[in-house]
């Protein structure tokens, strides 16, 4: 094992907040929504700019669903206020502009449909302010546009549930909404759908440069589709960011363990470095003897197969894997420097499955490393 080997290590650092360009046409601004006791949004700030997708991501309860019916226009805030392109629409005396005047479009996770309208007049419905042939050209490509054109003359009931969320977002989009507004619109709908749909979502936002926010729970989903991410806890926005300022640059235990789960080793600085059982750390900017909780994912695990030159007990190795399909999870043990043992998971690519006891050399890719006090 590589236990000489002394590894850099990605510490907490606080994501970008904001891209720089052209004016917000939302922003919420240290936005509180209370209801009596329960202090469901506190303080929080977000902007959204045309063509972005946003994600509110967190875990049940931690305030999303309030944050995006305060944007819709369908919650007063308690504080705080909220403009859209630079006009307050909300604040705490009140909404000040109704839901039907913000231009925003909405799709929930079951949006219903019309059930006496065809999946044609569904779309329609939002676009009383064209003409006739306008109208319908401009609902057909939107259907288009989400592979629905040939179920225009369907009525709701006979489509499957991925094809009525398919016709709900065109149908939300229909108007060129300045605003979309999301809720877990996917979640209804399985893995296989529910890939596929998201992928078309994603195109048909982009391409009609709409400014969009999307709630989630599902930090995959959160990756997939935002430009940036706003991770939520009790009410707060615990860090914002691109998906890679989040995922490669956490400022708490939360945010990392948000994204998956991850080895945790409880050590301690010894002069500038943390001796664990996969090699050394650079203790960054902590202190010698300052008690640090080593947050290592799985995926930054990197495993070389050795032949064995001391006994079983004394080396690191493999206890089990298995094939999680894309990905291999082995199962080790670690044994470190200084004689300490870890069970350790690492997430390596393709099949790779090596036997029970096989002998290993263990590193890590510092980029996934985190040091938090303890
Ligand atoms: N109308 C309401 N009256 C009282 N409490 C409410 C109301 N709406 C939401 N809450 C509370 O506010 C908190 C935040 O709820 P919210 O629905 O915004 O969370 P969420 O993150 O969207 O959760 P989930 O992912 O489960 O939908 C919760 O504690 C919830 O019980």
């Amino acid at each position: 094992m590589s236990s000489a080997e002394r590894v850099e290590t990605a510490v907490d650092v606080q994501g970008s907040v904001s891209p720089a360009g052209p004016k917000a046409i939302l922003s919420l601004e240290q936005v509180s929504c209370h209801f009596e006791q329960v202090k469901a949004v506190t303080e929080v700030d977000l902007s959204l700019h045309a063509g972005e997708v946003v994600c509110l991501l967190g875990p049940s309860g931690c305030g999303k669903t309030t944050l995006l019916r305060v944007a819709a226009g369908l919650q007063p805030v308690t504080d705080g206020q909220v403009r859209l392109n630079d006009q307050v629409v909300s604040d705490g005396h009140g909404m000040l502009v109704p839901p039907e005047k913000r231009s925003v479009g909405l799709a929930f996770q079951e949006s219903a449909l019309f059930p006496h309208l065809t999946v044609l007049d569904n779309v329609m419905f939002g676009l009383k302010h064209l003409k006739g042939p306008a109208r319908q050209a401009r609902a057909l490509d939107l259907l288009k546009q989400f592979g629905m054109a040939e179920f225009s003359r369907a009525y709701p009931h006979t489509l499957s549930g991925g094809q009525q969320q398919r016709v709900a977002l065109a149908r939300a989009l229909a108007p060129s909404p300045k605003i979309m507004l999301l809720d877990e619109p996917f979640s209804s709908l399985d893995a296989r759908l529910r890939d596929q749909i998201r992928d078309d979502t994603l195109h048909v936002l982009k391409h009609i440069d709409t400014a969009t926010l999307l709630v989630t729970h599902d930090p995959e989903e959160a990756m997939f589709m935002a430009d940036r991410i706003a991770l939520m806890r009790h009410g707060h926005i615990v860090q914002m960011g691109s998906p890679t300022d989040l995922y490669c640059h956490p400022i708490d235990p939360f945010v990392v363990t948000f994204f998956g789960p991850v080895n945790e080793y409880l050590g301690q600085v010894q002069e500038k470095t943390i001796s664990t059982p996969v090699g050394y750390l650079d203790a960054g900017h902590f202190s010698h003897g300052d008690a640090v909780r080593v947050m290592i994912r799985p995926e930054a695990v990197q495993v070389r197969l050795v032949s064995q030159s001391t006994a079983a007990h004394q080396t690191s190795h493999v206890i089990m894997s298995r094939l999680l399909g894309a990905t291999s999870l082995v199962h080790l043990c670690a044994h470190g420097p200084d004689g300490q043992e870890m069970h350790l998971h690492a997430k390596v690519p393709g099949v790779f499955l090596p036997k029970e006891g096989q002998a290993v050399e263990l590193s890590l890719d510092p980029r996934q490393v985190f040091v938090f006090p303890r």
